[in-house]
């Protein structure tokens, strides 16, 4: 299977809703183009995951403006989509940090809420609430397990997602560049554990005065970086073959070995 992970320079001059109907045709021409099966956007694109002062204003529901720009997007094109991840309002709850994906029919199939909130005291983690749930979903052959940003910075969810069934990650990130060898290292270092894909999908530029990492990666299940992007906006494309993870974990059987659960 084919994945492109579309890394989008969120740029604050651009009005919100001309960044979704870029995006949108940035989705269409993925599977024309590059033959993808999966398309994969970061986090929080549409605001700046740093554009706190936005949030709220910008929030919108899981079925909201992001979701059918998406939607419709993924049907044109085809094709799976990790819609990256948006502000979330529940209307019974507060926001949330909420990536979406999307069937090739243009339906929502899973919604993963951020479990790890970033900002200390500020930000995200006090103007959202956590995620309580692991999710996977499988899609064009291969099962994914769902983190965003912060939540590399914890190995325990990661093999969570791996006990339930995960033989790939999907991480979209609005990483700062300022701990851009961090990002690249815990990409790695959770495919490495994990003998599973990692997909991490950032964003480029600079918004809310926080310069993005960009150098959105993919790693292979030995640890191998498949592709890395620069600084700019940019496509990576990239083949997944479920195979590998077997096999990776078939010859060097280390999952097997655990003692602590
Ligand atoms: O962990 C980090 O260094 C960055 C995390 C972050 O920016 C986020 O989760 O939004």
């Amino acid at each position: 299977m084919r994945a492109s992970l579309i890394q989008i320079a969120v740029d604050p001059d651009e009005p919100v809703n001309s960044r979704r109907q870029r995006v949108a045709s940035l989705v269409r021409e993925q599977r024309e183009r590059h033959g993808a099966d999966l398309v994969v956007l970061p986090e929080l694109w549409p605001t700046g995951a740093f554009a706190y002062e936005s949030f709220v204003d910008e929030a919108e529901p899981l079925e909201g403006p992001t979701y059918e720009a998406m939607a419709e997007a993924a049907a044109a094109a085809g094709v799976w989509l990790h819609a990256g991840s948006i502000v979330e309002r529940d209307p019974e709850g507060p926001l949330y940090n909420t990536s979406l994906v999307l069937s090739p029919a243009g339906e929502l199939v899973r919604a993963y809420r951020k479990i790890h909130r970033f900002g200390f005291d500020q930000g995200e983690a006090v103007m959202m609430g956590a995620g309580e749930e692991l999710v996977t979903v499988t899609a064009a052959g291969l099962t994914f397990g769902l983190g965003t940003c912060y939540d590399l910075r914890f190995p325990e969810l990661f093999r969570g997602l791996v006990d339930a069934g995960a033989q790939a990650f999907v991480v979209p990130a609005g990483w700062p560049a300022r701990r851009r060898e961090h990002w690249t290292l815990l990409a790695r270092a959770r495919a490495v554990e994990n003998q599973a894909y990692v997909l991490a999908c950032g964003t480029a530029g600079t918004h809310a005065g926080v310069e993005q990492a960009g150098h959105s990666v993919v790693v292979d299940p030995w640890g191998e970086v498949l592709a890395e992007a620069g600084l700019a906006e940019e496509v990576l494309v990239v083949d997944l073959d479920p195979a590998k993870v077997t096999t990776t974990r078939d010859r060097f059987p280390a999952l097997k070995d655990r003692r602590l659960r």
